[in-house]
Parts: structure tokens; C-alpha cells; sequence
């Protein structure tokens, strides 16, 4: 909280004109903050909520909301009557983040801290609570010990109960499911007393509503909690969720909206639900061009506007960390300080993350960016970004103020720029201009970093920044896995667009994007299997109308081109897991030590399988004509020799004795098989060796041909579910674990 203060947005009037006023010692934290007056959002809450009202409030971005509730909480604890005692809770506050949860927590501890221990009080201040600034009569100062130290419920704080207890904490905050499991596990139920629970508050109570998991937990504290007490939701954008909730807990809300208006010379005022000080702005380029402007947009922002802090978002963990690894080992981009912040990162990194980005010492000459996904979309209080970049723009188009509004807070000014593809793409500002969030353009950056038009054909620098991540990437395959795996993971995201009009799965250019990614090569997706297809046909469509002299609009292709590498000799980096790499390979030779009869036999059954049924058909009716051809000849031959043997007079052929053909064939066969068994000893006749033989082989070609289908079947089930970093899916951690 100690940071510098900026002129808060259009007042609401002073605190000493709050009614009624505020406790002295609160009035005295904030007035040691330098907050000379009220926000808008807090004229409007702080009062009702102090009195007994249920507050649903929306308000943009940075416009002061958590003192809105921070305020009124502490003032109805001070007001009550009867002290908390140990184990009992007076406020829950949930959020949807663990790191918006611990800054809210950051600020109830500031007040509550700011406490002085009666022993260094004034002897004036009767019941040695802090000395009033003020000359009012508000109610009694407190005591400190009356007032401990908030609890934070979230993931990574270790024995909550024991330092719920040793704090002897009436204001739990947390995160949905931690809360839930905290008030409800058989301990809770037994240490943490919620009878005499006097606030709830959700901040960001869309997002806690809109999210199934995040609902039923918050459902079930709710249920917990009694019912004669106070709720507040607080957010920038509220939903439709949220008039559901209303039924469900709230009493007679009143609804605080505070809206801003753009005023423009001559023109009607417009609503608008982004901060008066965002420059708020859109940049159109192909989806091979996204890194290469991201990159000049760094560098420009520095350049020109002086710019040392930003934020990048992307759509998914994945991508977070693939860029982040790349980026930080671009030389052009060698004076960035780059900070990842993703929700696949453990608790203890993802705090250690946003501490070192927000205490780096940033200036224009050595920038500091966050990469990030929407962990940090959402109220994190970041004083003093100059910058918000959306690589992906969001899927949920709420997010994209909650994003944006990252910077230009309290009054400050800030500038916001998503990265939109060319065509159907550039809609996404109509559509936003309705949701009253207005964009202007922000022009293509060119190679000397000067604003331009997005150039006609491929930029020549999107192709050298793929040369440039393919170099880093050789180091270490460990890269390239990354690389496919968020490459799938923001497909999969893509597919997730709630304005699915606008972001439509069919329009994106594989080839483009991995050009932006820099992949070596495209990973083993049917996606992009059919979509090669496509493209094949509508090459050839386009080539024949130009063959019968017609005219096809011009098609910018993406010159793309797998790197020239051989995989098998790729290593990783990391000494352990390439020797378990090269062990895969030297298991996997040893096992499949070629048998080749039986390879051969599969690869009959498999291009039988492969072949069309037709062609099946015909190949059986060739087989059965050649048979039925042999046993006519044989039937021939057996009645030309009893004819001779009658004429003989040597009565009838007993079964066995055949035709003179067959018969030198048996008796060979039999010569064979005695040099080859050194005996004669108990083999039976070589007719019936021969059906057996056949059955037999026809089982097991059976048996071999239901293994090579059963194997197909499951591969292609494997493909479908995903699995494996070629595949559609292998984790690629896309959602971010909120808590
Ligand atoms: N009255 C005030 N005067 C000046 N600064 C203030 C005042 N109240 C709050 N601030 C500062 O404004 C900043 C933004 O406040 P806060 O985080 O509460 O905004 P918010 O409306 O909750 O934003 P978001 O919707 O992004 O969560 C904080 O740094 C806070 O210290």
C-alpha cells in the first residue's frame, strides 16, 4: 500500500462529508495514505454499507472498489457491541484468485497493523485504542487487541487453523474452494464459528458466479453462513450470474453502478466502461506477424512513450512459458526484465513472480514485462503499468477491460493494444464498441519501429524472427516440446471463443502460426491434416479457373517449410532427460527386433485393409476360380488313373492313391520330411498335415488381422482424445487453475 498516489478519478466529494463519519483511526490510515478524497465508487458504497444495506456494485477498473468494502467491514466491527472472541468470524471475502485474494488481505492488514499498542498510546485515548486526527465524536477507538490481524485461506498458506487461532482473526479471505473446505471439513465445523458472522463480500462476483467450480463452492458457503447478515458484490462487469445470486442471499440490495462518460466537442456523451485515462487501441496484422509486433511493440513503447512496465497476456500457461523462454533469449529484446505468471506454476513461485515484477526498478532504458494469463487479468493492483498487450485477445469478452484495465488506474493514464488477425478478426471492434468498451487503431509497426500500413505481403522480419526462435529453439528439444504443446494448447483455446463468429476455428492459417510460434514443424494434429487437404483443393480449384483463363483473388501464402533437422540426433538440454530419451530409443530398437516373416504377414493384412472393399472382393473371386481350376484338375487326374487301373485290371484306387502327378508330389513331400525328421515314426498322412497347417495359419492370420485392427482402433482413439505433444491435448495446461 505504500505506493505513490495519482489523482483519483472525478472525486466523490471528501471523507469528513461521509455520513455517518468514519472511526478516527480508520480516517487516520487513510489520510496517511494521501487519499484526500473519496472515489466515486466509495461515496457511493461506504455509507449504505456501513448502515445495513446489501451493495451490488460495478465500477471500472482501478476506480478504488476494495476500499469500498474494505472500509464498511472494519467500521461494523468497530461499531458492534460485543467483541469477537477467538474462533469466531465476523467477515468472509472471497475472490477469485489467490493473488487477488493476498492483496486484498494486504490492505485489511494495513489497517489493522496500523493499530497502536496502548502501552506507547496518549493517556488521553481513554481505552488505549490509536489517537483520533480528528475532533469529531465518532464512535469509541478501539483497542487493538480487540481488532486482530486478518486470515488469508488460500492455496500454499500452511496450517491455516493454527494461525487462525494464534491471530485470533475475525476476517477470513480466500479463495472459493480453500474457503469452502476451511469453514466446512469436520475441523472447521468444530474451530471456526460463524453464528455471529456479520459481512460477506465477493469481489469479482462475476467471475466467482460465471465459473461452475468457483459457484458451488461459494453456494456452499453461503449456505453455511447465516442468513441475518450483510452481502456485497463488487465488480467491474457484472452478468446476469449475478442477478441469480441476488435471490439466493441478498436482502433488498441497492445497485451502485458508477458509469463514466466520454465528452466530446459538439457530440452527445457516451457511456463508457473503461478508465477516462486508457488509450484503449487495436493492432491488425497476420497471425505470422504476432510475435514480430509484440516485439516492436516493446522496443516503440520504450522508445517513443518512455514506457517501462508491461503486461503481456496470453490464452494459455503453455504459451506463457514457451514465449517467456523464447523471448527472454531474443538479443533484440536483451534489456527486458521478463517475469512468467501462469496458474500451472506452484503458489510459492507464482508470489515470488509478482513481487519481483512489481518491486523491479523498472525505467524505460531496462523494461520490465509480465507475461502472464488471466491470473492476473483480474483486480491485481498494479500501480504503475504503462503498457497492456493482449497477444491472444480473451476468450470471455469480459475479461478484456478486466485485462486492459490493468493500467490507467485511479486516475492514471496507460495505453492497451490487442493483436488482432486480419479480416474476419478486426469485427471484434465493432463488437466491443457495443459492449460501450471503444478501440482505436494502433498502426502496424514497420522495421524502424514508425507506425504503418499492415503491409500487403508476408513481413520480410516475421520470417528472420522465425529463423531467430528456430535458432534458440535448436539448443534444446525441450523448447521444441514446448513450443508444439502451446502451439495445440491456444488452438484449443481458439476453439473456445465465446464470440466464436468473429474467432472462427475455419479461418485460421496453421502455416501462420507457426510462423509466429517459430515450431521447427507442425505438430502431428488431424486438424491440421485436413486443413492441408483443404488447402490442397482450393489450390487446385484456384488453379484451374486460372487455366481456363478466369481471375481468383490474390491469396498471400505462407511461405512455410519444416526446419531442415534430423530429430533422432535433437537433444535436450537438460543431461537426465536426454539420456532418458536416447535409453527410449535404444529400448524401443531392441523390442522390435524385426521378425521379418511376421512383418511381412502384417503388412499383407494391412494393405489388405487398406485395400477398397471392391478390390477385396475381386482378389477373393481370383483365389476361389484358382481352387476350384486345382480340384478339377486333381478330379481329372484321379479318373484318368481308375480308368487305366480297370483297364489294368487292377480293380479301384483306394483313397490316398492319387492320380500319377499327385502322387510324385506326396512321395516327394514324404522324401523331404523323412531326410528333414530322420524318420518316418507316427506323422500322419500329408493331406490332413495340410488342412491342419492351413487352419491353423488361417487363425492365426486372423488372430494377426484382429491385433492390426484393435492397434488401429486404439491409435486412432489415442488421436482423438489427445495425448502425446504431436496430438490434440497433452495437458498443455490451457486452463488456468484460478486458485
Ligand atoms: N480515494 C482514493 N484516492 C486515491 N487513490 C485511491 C483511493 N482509493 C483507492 N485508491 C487506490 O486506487 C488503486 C485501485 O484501487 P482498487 O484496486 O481498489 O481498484 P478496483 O476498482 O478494485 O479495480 P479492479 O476492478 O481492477 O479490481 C489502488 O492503488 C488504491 O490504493
Amino acid at each position: 500500500m505504500d505506493r505513490p498516489v495519482g489523482t483519483a478519478p472525478a472525486f466523490g466529494g471528501s471523507w469528513a462529508a461521509l455520513n455517518p463519519p468514519l472511526t478516527p483511526w480508520i480516517m487516520d490510515v487513510i489520510n496517511k495514505q494521501g487519499f484526500v478524497n473519496m472515489t466515486p465508487v466509495q461515496a457511493g458504497t461506504i455509507p449504505r454499507a456501513i448502515k445495513n444495506q446489501d451493495c451490488v456494485v460495478e465500477a471500472v477498473t482501478g476506480s478504488g472498489k476494495t476500499l469500498a468494502f474494505v472500509i464498511p467491514v472494519l467500521e461494523r466491527i468497530c461499531r458492534k457491541e460485543r467483541r469477537y472472541k477467538k474462533g469466531e468470524v465476523a467477515a468472509v471475502v472471497v475472490a477469485p484468485t489467490r493473488e487477488l485474494a493476498q492483496q486484498i488481505h494486504e490492505v485489511f492488514h494495513y489497517f489493522l497493523a496500523s493499530l497502536i499498542p496502548p502501552e506507547t498510546e496518549d493517556e488521553s485515548s481513554t481505552n488505549g485504542g490509536p489517537i483520533a486526527s480528528s475532533s469529531r465524536s465518532p464512535p469509541p477507538p478501539p483497542s487493538p487487541a480487540a481488532y486482530p490481524l486478518p486470515c488469508l485461506i488460500t492455496s500454499g498458506t500452511p496450517t491455516p487453523y493454527e494461525t487462525f487461532l494464534s491471530l485470533s482473526s475475525n476476517i477470513l479471505i480466500g479463495t472459493p474452494g480453500r474457503l469452502a473446505s476451511f469453514l466446512l471439513s469436520p475441523r472447521g465445523m468444530s474451530v471456526v464459528r460463524v453464528s455471529e458472522l456479520d459481512v460477506l463480500v465477493l469481489d469479482e462476483a462475476d467471475r466467482l458466479l460465471s465459473s461452475p467450480d468457483h459457484r458451488r463452492d461459494v453456494e456452499r458457503i453461503m449456505k453455511h453462513l447465516p442468513k441475518q447478515r450483510r452481502t456485497h458484490l463488487f465488480s467491474a462487469t457484472m452478468t446476469d450470474a449475478v442477478e441469480d445470486m441476488i435471490g439466493l442471499g441478498l436482502r433488498n440490495p441497492v445497485r451502485i453502478v458508477v458509469n463514466l462518460k466520454d465528452k466530446r466537442k459538439g457530440e452527445e456523451p457516451k457511456e463508457r466502461r473503461t478508465p477516462t485515462g486508457l488509450q484503449n487501441t487495436f493492432l491488425v496484422c497476420r497471425y505470422a506477424e504476432k510475435t514480430l509486433q509484440l516485439t516492436r511493440l516493446l522496443s516503440a513503447e520504450s522508445k517513443r512513450n518512455e514506457a517501462a512496465k508491461y503486461i503481456v497476456f496470453f490464452s494459455t500457461c503453455a504459451a506463457v512459458d514457451y514465449f517467456y523462454r523464447i523471448l527472454s533469449r531474443l538479443p533484440a529484446l536483451s534489456k527486458l526484465h521478463l517475469t512468467s505468471l501462469h496458474g500451472d506454476l506452484p503458489p510459492k513461485i507464482r508470489e515470488t513472480a509478482l513481487s519481483t515484477f512489481v518491486t523491479h526498478p523498472s525505467s524505460h532504458l531496462n523494461p520490465s514485462v509480465l507475461l502472464c494469463t488471466d491470473v492476473a487479468a483480474r483486480g491485481v493492483d498494479f500501480t504503475d503499468i504503462d503498457v497492456v498487450i493482449q497477444y491472444d485477445p480473451p476468450t470471455d469478452p469480459k475479461t478484456f477491460s478486466h485485462r486492459a484495465g490493468r493500467t490507467a488506474r485511479v486516475g492514471r493514464k496507460g495505453k492497451a493494444v490487442v493483436l488482432l488477425g486480419r479480416g474476419r478478426e478486426e469485427d471484434y471492434v465493432d463488437f466491443l464498441n457495443v459492449r460501450k468498451i471503444p478501440l482505436t487503431r494502433q498502426p502496424y509497426l514497420d522495421d524502424d519501429l514508425e507506425g504503418s500500413e499492415t503491409p500487403s505481403i508476408l513481413d520480410q522480419g516475421a520470417l528472420d524472427l522465425l529463423g531467430d526462435i528456430r535458432k534458440i529453439v535448436l539448443t534444446d528439444r525441450e523448447l521444441a516440446d514446448k513450443g508444439a504443446k502451446s502451439f495445440v494448447s491456444s488452438y484449443r483455446a481458439y476453439s473456445k471463443h465465446e464470440a466464436s463468429f468473429i474467432f472462427r476455428l475455419a479461418d485460421l492459417d496453421f502455416y501462420s502460426l507457426g510462423v509466429a510460434y517459430g515450431l521447427l514443424r507442425l505438430p502431428a494434429m488431424p486438424e491440421i491434416k485436413d486443413w492441408k487437404r483443404r488447402q490442397e483443393v482450393e489450390a487446385k480449384r484456384r488453379a484451374k479457373v486460372v487455366a481456363e483463363g478466369g481471375e481468383v483473388e490474390l491469396k498471400n501464402e505462407i511461405p512455410w517449410e519444416d526446419a531442415d533437422i534430423d530429430f533422432d540426433k535433437y537433444a535436450y538440454a537438460s543431461k537426465t532427460r536426454e539420456a532418458a530419451r536416447l535409453a527410449t530409443i535404444l529400448k524401443r530398437a531392441t523390442e522390435l527386433k524385426p521378425d521379418y516373416a511376421e512383418a511381412r504377414t502384417k503388412r499383407k493384412i494391412k494393405a489388405e485393409m487398406r485395400e477398397a472393399w471392391s478390390e477385396q472382393k475381386e482378389r477373393r473371386d481370383k483365389k476361389d476360380e484358382r481352387r476350384s481350376k486345382k480340384d478339377a484338375k486333381k478330379q481329372y487326374e484321379w479318373e484318368q488313373a481308375q480308368a487305366q487301373s480297370e483297364k489294368d485290371g487292377q480293380g479301384v484306387l483306394v483313397k490316398g492313391d492319387l492320380g500319377p502327378i499327385a502322387r510324385a508330389r506326396a512321395e516327394k513331400r514324404a522324401r523331404m520330411l523323412k531326410s528333414q525328421e530322420g524318420g518316418e515314426g507316427g506323422r500322419r498322412d500329408d493331406d490332413d498335415d495340410d488342412d491342419d497347417d492351413e487352419k491353423e495359419m488361417r487363425t492365426e492370420y486372423k488372430a494377426m488381422k484382429k491385433e492390426l485392427k484393435d492397434e488401429r482402433a486404439s491409435k486412432k482413439a489415442k488421436k482423438e482424445i489427445g495425448g502425446g505433444s504431436g496430438g490434440l491435448g497433452g495437458g498443455g495446461g490451457m486452463f488456468d487453475d484460478m486458485e
